[in-house]
């Protein structure tokens, strides 16, 4: 039977990274995707401009919405505290199965809750289920057209401090323009737009970094 893109993605990383070791498994998923089959990870050069976020916010809790294949959860976990907590949420279970095996390969399971569900459904829960009370990161990067009530719905949930950070990839292309409109005229939101290109392209594309004010 026929392999799926994310299955080949993940043989790539099993064949040319080492277990281990983050940076390698970042490579091998790039290196793929650049020889081999374009795939819609956030990429080296927009993973350049996350990475320099992580590391400036040093998270102690940090909420990923859509895993895929785990390339953006890997570039996160390997960059977090000790004792910080990512979790990553993924509706399609046949991505999930691909992503715990690359965060398995990369050896950052134990700072990866990867929770198979959506959003919607997961976010309202994020208190009682996980013991969460606030996120000092959200990555935003799955359905565009779920960032706005996503971010909404964070709020409601009181899931957001002064001083969350919400980080949102694509908000050129595909774009995410309501997402946009809203965090750049909130007064609730302090939002910075980070120019680059699409992963693996020359195509335009950026990320949105909104500060949440309270
Ligand atoms: O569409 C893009 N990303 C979507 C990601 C979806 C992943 O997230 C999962 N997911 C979706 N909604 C939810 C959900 N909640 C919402 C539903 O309940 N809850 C949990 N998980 C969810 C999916 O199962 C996937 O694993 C994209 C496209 C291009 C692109 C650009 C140019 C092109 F020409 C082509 C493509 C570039 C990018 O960087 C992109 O991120
Ligand atoms: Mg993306």
């Amino acid at each position: 039977t026929q392999s799926t893109r994310p299955q080949r993605l993940l043989g790539a990383v099993q064949k040319n990274a080492t277990r281990g070791h983050p940076r390698s498994v970042i490579q091998a998923i790039d290196h793929f995707c650049r020889n081999k089959e374009w795939a819609m990870n956030v990429g080296d050069e927009k993973g350049c401009i996350l990475d320099s976020v992580v590391s400036e916010v040093s998270p102690a809790t940090v909420l990923e919405l859509g895993t895929y294949c785990g390339y953006s959860t890997v570039r996160i976990a390997s960059r977090l505290p000790p004792h910080a907590k990512l979790i990553t949420l993924e509706f399609n279970p046949e991505f999930a199965v691909i992503a715990r095996q690359v965060i398995a390969w990369a050896g950052v399971e134990d700072k990866v809750q990867l929770v198979e569900g959506a959003s919607g459904d997961w976010i309202p829960r994020m208190k009682e289920q996980f013991g969460v009370k606030t996120f000092d990161l959200v990555f935003l990067d799955h359905w565009k057209d779920r960032y706005l009530p996503d971010t909404k719905l964070m709020e409601e949930c009181g899931l957001l401090r002064k001083g969350s950070i919400l980080l949102a990839d694509n908000v050129i292309c595909p774009g995410t323009p309501d997402y946009l409109e809203y965090v750049r005229n909130s007064p609730r939101y302090e939002s910075q737009y980070f120019k680059s290109h699409l992963e693996y392209t020359k195509v335009e594309d950026g990320l949105e970094k909104s500060v949440f004010l309270g």
